[in-house]
């Protein structure tokens, strides 16, 4: 009470000084009172006392390559904050991910929901079974195949935009499709590939999980369809279109990883007072924005009802083991998490596998040196599954790139179960937070050799095959992983073999590092590219 009347009395000033005071108090107990016996384990000093340190990093869009330096320079265990511990031995993946391990998705995951949990923020282990029960048989590779005319057409559209361009290119016009236009010169067309990758991305994922592609790729824009307030319009499934803006999605989602990458690693108590920042608050609204997206793509599904075969149809369709359909609720936001799992992932791993060929023009011939052999001089543009799922080199290429670009590069958090859990020889108590940095056990020489760095598709032929098994972590392992990944590998597949036969890339500027921002996802920055149609 005598606490509370002394409080009362404070001026501004004072409380100015206390807040700050009190907060950093309360890291140095935590430090004295090292509740997981995490203390010993080496790091930024500002990271032993709080989680700004990470959240920082975060917000500076490389975390992925910092935390890469600190494994350098202090081994295989790093702190990362006062309660996380970063392990980077390809040996603690099954430990940390993989299956009967009991361990759980982090608090890191409140950071992305948005309408209501869907397959991927799910944190309680019976919700997330119920889901993933309903939505992997989605994914099986029987049903990813239904999918394919769905992605050989979008395809389709990029070549048939690409085309146009290089044609016009080759004339020496120029023009402003796509975010930063394009320019004809020296026989080719030059534009940044990123967003007509986002294009494509997006309207193969707007066309399977909501039932019609956004557009992009025809309009050559960033521009999605947004209820314009989701709350009001989840009130109202069946308004008509009118209701409906467009937004730029590609950035949306951009910003929403963001800001959700850099609130998830900070602790609860310090989320509130963070979203009072500018930076904050735009991605907060960029969250609202994407779910927005959402809504208006559900509600105009269910108001036309059609039997055509995509995920949204079949997420429809599918029931939980009491029989169960979801509500509309869950319906959107699952739908919401396959679209935003399942476009910029996309994109941006089609943007580092061409910024690699460009770069590295000998990978380049070879793969096209095969695509010829296989695919032969057919007047169709668009490679089938069947035509190009047996290769091997193209599988080498795009793992390479998956290898040293690591479009999920960071390590995902997992909370330590009840009991404690002992990776790589060193044990931890209950509710200690672990993770397994992906960019950097891509980059373990005892595995890849010592030229980690170099994009080098003929290592995934000469490689111990078990090593790689166990080392390779695009997707992540055990019963968080990657749900998508039958339908990220046959888009990637179709994608690079049909543009690669197609197209010859080379690199605007070849000496130029390829410039990236992380979120959740290694993004690159830009990709400009000049493109010339191959003669077949
Ligand atoms: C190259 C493309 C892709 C990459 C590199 C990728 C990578 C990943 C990774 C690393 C995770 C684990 C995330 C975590 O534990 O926090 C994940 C989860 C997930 N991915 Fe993908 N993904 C890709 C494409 C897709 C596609 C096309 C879809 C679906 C349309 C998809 C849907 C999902 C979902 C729903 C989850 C959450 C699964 C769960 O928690 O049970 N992904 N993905």
């Amino acid at each position: 009470m005598a606490i509370l009347e002394v409080l009362a009395q404070l001026n501004l000033t004072s409380w100015l000084v206390l807040i700050p005071a009190l907060a950093i108090a309360a890291h140095v107990v935590h430090w004295l009172l090292d509740p997981h016996g995490i203390r010993s384990y080496p790091g930024p000093l500002l990271a032993r006392f709080s989680d700004a340190w990470l959240g920082y990093v975060a917000a500076q869009g490389h975390r992925s390559e910092v935390v890469h330096d600190l494994h350098k320079k202090h081994g295989t265990f790093v702190r990362l904050a006062p309660n996380h511990v970063s392990i980077s031995d390809p040996d603690a993946l099954q430990v940390v991910y993989g299956h009967g391990t009991g361990t759980l998705k982090s608090d890191f995951y409140d950071a992305f929901v948005s309408i209501q949990r869907g397959l991927f923020n799910t944190r309680s282990r019976p919700e997330h079974a119920r889901k993933r029960k309903i939505v992997s048989h989605i994914f099986s590779q029987k049903s990813v195949l239904e999918f394919e005319p769905h992605v050989r057409l979008y395809v389709n559209q990029l070549i048939r935009q690409w085309d146009r361009l290089y044609e016009a290119g080759a004339k020496g016009l120029s023009g402003d499709d796509g975010e930063s236009g394009w320019t004809g010169r020296n026989g080719r067309v030059w534009l940044d590939c990123l967003p007509w990758y986002n294009y494509l991305a997006f309207d193969i994922i707007g066309d399977l999980a909501f039932g019609a592609p956004f557009g992009m790729l025809l309009a050559a824009r960033d521009a999605a369809p947004v209820a314009v307030n989701h709350e009001q319009a989840m009130a109202s499934y069946g308004k008509e279109k009118s209701e409906v803006q467009y937004i730029p999605a590609v950035q949306v989602i951009n910003d929403r990883g963001m800001y959700s990458a850099s609130l998830g690693v900070l602790a609860p108590w310090m989320r509130p007072i963070v979203k009072l920042f500018p930076w904050f608050r735009q991605g907060q609204q960029a969250v609202k924005l994407l779910a927005g997206i959402a809504v208006a793509a559900v509600s105009q599904r269910l108001t036309t009802p059609t039997d055509r075969v995509d995920l949204l149809g079949k997420l429809q369709g599918g029931r939980d083991d009491d029989g169960n359909l979801m509500g509309k609720e869950e319906l959107t936001a699952e739908a919401l998490t396959q679209l935003i799992a399942g476009s910029d992932t996309t994109s941006n791993s089609s943007c580092a596998i061409t910024y690699y060929l460009a770069k590295y023009p000998d990978v380049q011939r070879k793969l096209q040196q095969e695509l010829d052999e296989v695919l032969g001089y057919d007047d169709e543009p668009v490679s089938t599954y069947d035509q190009v799922k047996k290769l091997t080199y193209l599988p080498a290429v795009i793992d390479e790139a998956l290898r040293v670009h690591s479009t999920s590069g960071v390590g995902l958090p997992r909370v330590v179960p009840e009991g404690g859990m002992t990776v790589c020889g060193r044990t931890f108590p209950e509710g200690t937070i672990l993770s397994v940095p992906t960019y950097t056990i891509h980059r373990d020489e005892e595995v890849w050799g010592k030229d980690v760095e170099v994009f080098r598709p003929e290592r995934w032929f000469s490689q111990d095959k078990n090593e790689v098994q166990k080392t390779f972590n695009p997707f992540s392992f055990g019963p968080r992983s990657c749900v998508g990944r039958n339908l990220a590998s046959m888009e990637l597949l179709i994608i690079i073999s049909s543009i690669l036969r197609r197209y010859d890339f080379v690199l605007e500027e070849p000496d130029k590092p390829f410039d990236t921002m992380e979120g959740f996802l290694r993004k690159p920055v830009e990709c400009l590219v000049g493109i010339k149609r191959r003669s077949l």
